[in-house]
């Protein structure tokens, strides 16, 4: 089902309005956790996922020394969520790290590796972080990092996923935000497709936060971009 492929994230600031979120779209199985969200309740809002049999997607970039990163992989794993996401550019040694580290743990989560965050244009990449390969090229090596190093998968734009999807195989799981049906803003997302672009690049799961929680009807705005999927 194209439906279950939808990962929609809860970034709001506190429990009570994600907790309405959920309860406003029952048909989302797949909720993501970030930053904003993990950091204003920690675990409470894991706890009601579970409870509500929804898989989660815990993303909270990490990227620190390697053994910084291997204390919070194991202690994220406690959690027995899905996903969970650390930065490729932690370097290969925290990335095995990492993967060690959940090796212990009884359901260990699915890791991500961020490559080039999806708000980034080629020319912030080359201009401000000095980076000197192009920015498909430079995504690409950060994956191939990454799966060399025991990484399940990537977090990549879909303008990517083509490309990493040919390289890494079809058991890397690619993971894309930037997504943006044709009637959304992008508003800070700088490489951008549609859901049924990202999909037919090669996209295991799509990412779509804003053009489902920020529209007028929520549950319709769902809807539109289920059936644009299917259709
Ligand atoms: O790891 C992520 O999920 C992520 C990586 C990335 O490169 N770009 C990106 O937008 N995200 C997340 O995906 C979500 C996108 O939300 P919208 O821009 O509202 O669709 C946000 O929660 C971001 O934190």
């Amino acid at each position: 089902m194209t439906k279950n492929k939808i990962i929609v994230p809860l970034d709001v600031s506190n429990l009570a309005d994600a907790i309405a979120l959920v309860e406003k779209l029952p048909q989302v199985s797949f909720w993501k956790v970030g930053l904003e969200l993990f950091v204003a309740t920690g675990s409470d809002i894991l706890k009601f996922l579970k409870y509500q049999q929804k898989q989660i997607f815990l993303d909270l970039k990490f990227h620190d020394i390697p053994n910084t990163v291997a204390g919070a992989c194991r202690s994220a794993s406690q959690y027995e969520v899905d996903l969970l996401t650390l930065h490729a550019t932690a370097g290969k040694k925290a990335l095995q790290a990492a993967v060690e580290a959940i090796n212990t743990a009884e359901k260990p989560p699915k890791l991500l590796a961020i490559t080039v965050l999806t708000s980034f244009s080629s020319r912030e990449l080359a201009f401000d972080l000095k980076i000197p390969l192009e920015l498909p090229e430079y995504a690409l090596q950060m994956a191939i990092l990454a799966q060399e190093s025991g990484i399940d998968g990537a977090v990549c734009s879909p303008q990517e996923v083509s490309q990493l999807r040919e390289v890494c195989g079809k058991d890397f799981l690619l993971v894309c935000p930037g997504v943006r049906p044709s009637w959304a803003k992008a508003g800070d997302q700088s490489r951008v497709m549609t859901p049924l672009e990202a999909i037919k690049a090669g996209a295991d799961y799509l990412v779509i936060g804003r053009p489902i929680t920020a529209a007028e009807n929520p549950v319709e705005a769902w809807e539109r971009i289920c059936t644009e999927i299917e259709t």
